[in-house]
């Protein structure tokens, strides 16, 4: 063996101590993946501490104050924030106020008093999910850098669906249908579902809420369909936002549906000039400002420099959105899902939109998961999977780079660029959701190895 490759496995095999160490203790961290209030689950939490399951010992447990203080502390920060305006700064404050010890998942109130759900991950990451259109709102990364963009004019109150963030596009996107634009799953108010029925895979993720929606008396009859949406939203380990939706067939009457759908997402970047779009060159797409009419991709990325919002078909399982501002890249991973909406509407229609401000496109673009161009049908009994995982890297990782095999090295690592602090773990959830997956970082370069969704219909 080579001394690079004898020095690439001793660095390797420290590393995986390392983590295994680490992993470890982030095992005995705490456990109640439910979603409680606040004040439960932080008595639960505490009352594990004191039987020292926490792993601190009495003398290292700093005095913190009572969790319910804790709670109405967090609250009230979140949503007096709201009431001086702006929807991003009350993810802002409510994670500023938010201590370190708040436990993974937390209820509690957000703007105009609507509930939410707050994720936050052992290593800092967080997000936040309303129960009203069972909406994520904020993703924030481990230093507390808001992923999502939200408008600073978004409206928190129905029927209004809230501008930004992931809206749950079902069970019709756009005007693909009768139904109001998008559908109705965006302002139905959801219910936290505390017994889900097992995932076909189960999660190891602590950090994750299921929320389910059944049709009322009023949606059946504009939409004539007995359904039940479950939603599971999660944060892994290394500050991932993973959305699962499952929707499932309940009619009695024995007969079929069909839906379309879309995670509406809106990702925050620093300026619709920097950034551009690799995985859907030479696609087909339908082009919503030319009467849907079909084009095919001719560019090396998709760029921005007017109003765009086209529907790309059959698309790849991963696309990234590279902001060479930021040099962040986000990487949307989906499953179930073969179309992908890209989306800015530019100064023209955000000046027409009440609930968007004049400059905002330049700080969001959408880039949305979607089934539109073949509608999903299910018969009674039958459920619908579909997956978003968004995870934001370092855009030296990933320009370029979309199809990982190219850098396998024959040890079936990706090639890394050897020198520096090289750190290998494995991917908690994705070992227990998928198969064997190992995360590899080396300095500020992130490949993964072996990555593979599962939980297609
Ligand atoms: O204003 P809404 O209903 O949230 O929709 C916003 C945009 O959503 C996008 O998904 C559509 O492609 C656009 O055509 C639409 O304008």
């Amino acid at each position: 063996m080579s001394k690079v490759n004898s020095a690439y496995t001793t660095a390797i095999n420290f590393s995986v101590f390392l983590m295994f160490t680490a992993y470890a203790a982030y095992e005995a961290h705490g456990k109640p993946p439910k979603a409680f209030t606040c004040t439960d689950k932080m008595r639960r939490r505490n009352a594990k501490s004191e039987q020292g399951v926490s792993g601190n010992s009495p003398k290292e447990r700093s005095p913190s104050p009572s969790p319910i203080s804790i709670h109405h502390l967090r609250c009230a920060a979140a949503m007096s924030s709201s009431s001086a305006g702006g929807a991003a700064e009350e993810g802002a404050a409510a994670t500023a106020a938010a201590p370190q010890q708040a436990g993974p998942v937390v209820t509690c109130k957000g703007v105009n008093g609507l509930e939410k759900v707050v994720l936050q991950e052992v290593r800092g990451s967080s997000a936040e999910v309303y129960l009203y259109g069972g909406h994520v709102t904020s993703w924030k990364d481990e230093h507390g850098e808001e992923l999502l963009f939200v408008s600073n004019k978004a409206i928190f109150k129905p029927p209004k669906a809230i501008r930004g963030g992931i809206p749950i596009c079902f069970p019709q996107f756009s005007n693909f249908g009768n139904l109001e634009p998008h559908g109705f799953a965006r302002n139905r108010t959801w219910s936290v579902e505390d017994d889900a029925p097992p995932f076909p895979v189960p999660t190891s993720n602590r950090a994750y809420v299921d929320l389910i929606l059944k049709p009322s008396e009023e949606d059946l009859k504009i939409w004539p369909h007995s359904f039940e949406f479950r939603l599971r939203v999660a944060l892994g380990p290394g500050g991932d936002l993973m959305l699962t939706s499952r929707i499932r067939n309940t009619n009695a009457d024995g007969k079929p549906f069909s839906f379309t759908f879309a995670y509406h997402t809106y990702f925050s970047i620093s300026d619709i000039s920097e950034v551009r779009v690799e995985g859907l060159e030479t696609l087909d797409y339908l082009d919503n400002l030319q009467e849907r009419n079909r084009y095919t991709e001719q560019g090396d990325a998709i760029v921005f420099e007017s109003e765009l919002d086209r529907i790309y078909l059959g698309t790849p399982s991963k696309i990234a959105i590279i902001d060479h501002e930021k040099k962040r890249t986000f990487v949307v991973r989906k499953g179930g899902l073969p179309d992908a909406v890209v989306w800015n509407p530019w100064d023209k229609k955000a000046k027409a939109m009440p609930d968007f401000g004049d400059d905002e496109y330049k700080r969001m673009v959408c880039v949305e998961a979607a089934a539109i161009e073949k509608p999903i049908t299910l018969k009674p009994g039958e459920e619908w999977t579909g997956k978003l995982e968004l995870s934001a890297v370092p855009s030296s990782y990933y320009s370029g780079q979309l199809d990982p095999d190219r850098f396998k090295c024959p040890g079936g690592f990706n090639q890394l660029a050897l020198g520096g602090l090289v750190e290998v773990y494995p991917a908690i959830q994705a070992s227990r959701q998928h198969s064997t997956s190992t995360y590899i970082r080396v300095v500020n370069i992130v490949l993964h190895a072996d990555w593979k969704y599962d939980g297609h219909v």
